[in-house]
């Protein structure tokens, strides 16, 4: 049995939101990141949820997800934590990377 993994608080956790900035930090249950995603199409977007869906089967960390149409809200939080850990800021990272590359629309500039 695994340990649970370590869960980010603080500085460490302030520091690794940093170089997500298209997430939003919510506390709500412990901690959570919250990011939509627009795809060209639905197709785009459903194929970016099954991409995604073979890393985090990989990385055995699995996102609470919404799609319609060409939008996909994507939150993430590790229940084993009841908050947010690596696994989440990774995920994020990967699934930045992945959206970029399935030529997702960048975020409206947060003022
Ligand atoms: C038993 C198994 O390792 C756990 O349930 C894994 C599966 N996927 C998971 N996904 C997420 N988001 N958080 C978890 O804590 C988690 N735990």
């Amino acid at each position: 049995m695994s340990a649970a993994p370590a869960r980010l608080d603080g500085e460490a956790l302030t520091a690794q939101l940093q170089a997500l900035p298209h997430w939003r930090h919510a506390p709500d249950r412990g901690g959570l990141i919250v990011r939509e995603f627009v795809f060209a199409d639905f197709v785009a977007a459903f194929g970016f949820m099954a991409q995604a869906a073979l890393h985090a089967e990989r990385m055995n960390h699995h996102p609470e997800w919404f799609n319609v149409y060409n939008r996909v809200q994507v939150t993430l939080t590790t229940h084993d934590a009841n908050g947010l850990s690596a696994k989440d800021i990774e995920m994020a990272g990967l699934m930045d990377r992945l959206a970029t590359a399935l030529g997702a629309r960048a975020p409206a500039s947060s003022t």
